[in-house]
């Protein structure tokens, strides 16, 4: 079914800023800073996760201002729906990742099945250490392993429904300016 204009305005319009777009950009200032410390020097290999990773992917690499190699892929659960289901792979990775020290970047850790899931592929393609780094991670205790954390973690965020920087509502407002939660969810 699809959602009409009028609709997916009002969804922006009557929902909550959780972070906005200062405190984005300072998240993500610092995540580049860590990384910085991390992994300069290492020859990493970048995989964005599509679709939501693209933007926080894509203002990370200029602030990273050393030597590495930035390739995707695509990944997806919730489709277009706001609870997750079973991962389904649309693009698996196709570089080498032999030896490679591997950075996974996403919008969201939520359950953390995605990147899990992901990490577990790319060690079993013979990555020799896989990290990872999340824009955001949704603070509650349903988590697919307890204690599950990314390596780079830009901003700490309630358990709601989120939109924007990469988030979508259904398959909408990827592009809010800030991150948002859903009227009601
Ligand atoms: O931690 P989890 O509970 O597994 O959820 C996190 C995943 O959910 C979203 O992807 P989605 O399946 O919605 O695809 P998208 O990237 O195209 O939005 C998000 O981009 C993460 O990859
Ligand atoms: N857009 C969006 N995708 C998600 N995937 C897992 N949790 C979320 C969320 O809160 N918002």
């Amino acid at each position: 079914m699809t959602t009409s204009h009028d609709e997916l305005q009002k969804v922006f319009d009557e929902a909550d800023c959780i972070c906005t777009e200062q405190e984005v950009q300072q998240a993500i200032e610092r995540m580049a800073s860590a990384i910085t410390d991390q992994l300069k020097g290492r020859d990493p290999l970048l995989f964005c996760v599509m679709n939501g990773g693209l933007i926080l992917m894509g203002q990370l690499l200029p602030k990273l201002k050393f030597p590495l190699q930035a390739e995707y892929l695509h990944a997806t659960r919730y489709r277009q729906e706001t609870t997750g289901g079973i991962l389904e792979w649309k693009l698996r990775p196709e570089a080498d990742m032999r030896g490679r020290t591997v950075l996974i970047v996403d919008d969201i850790l939520d359950e953390g099945t995605t990147l899990n899931a992901i990490a577990d592929y790319c060690k079993a393609q013979g990555a020799a250490e896989v990290q990872t780094a999340v824009l955001v991670d949704k603070q509650h205790d349903r988590k697919c392993r307890p204690d599950l954390k990314a390596d780079f973690t830009g901003l700490d965020v309630e358990d709601r429904f989120l939109f924007g920087y990469g988030m979508d509502y259904k398959g909408y407002w990827r592009n809010a300016p800030g991150i948002y939660a859903v009227k009601g969810l």
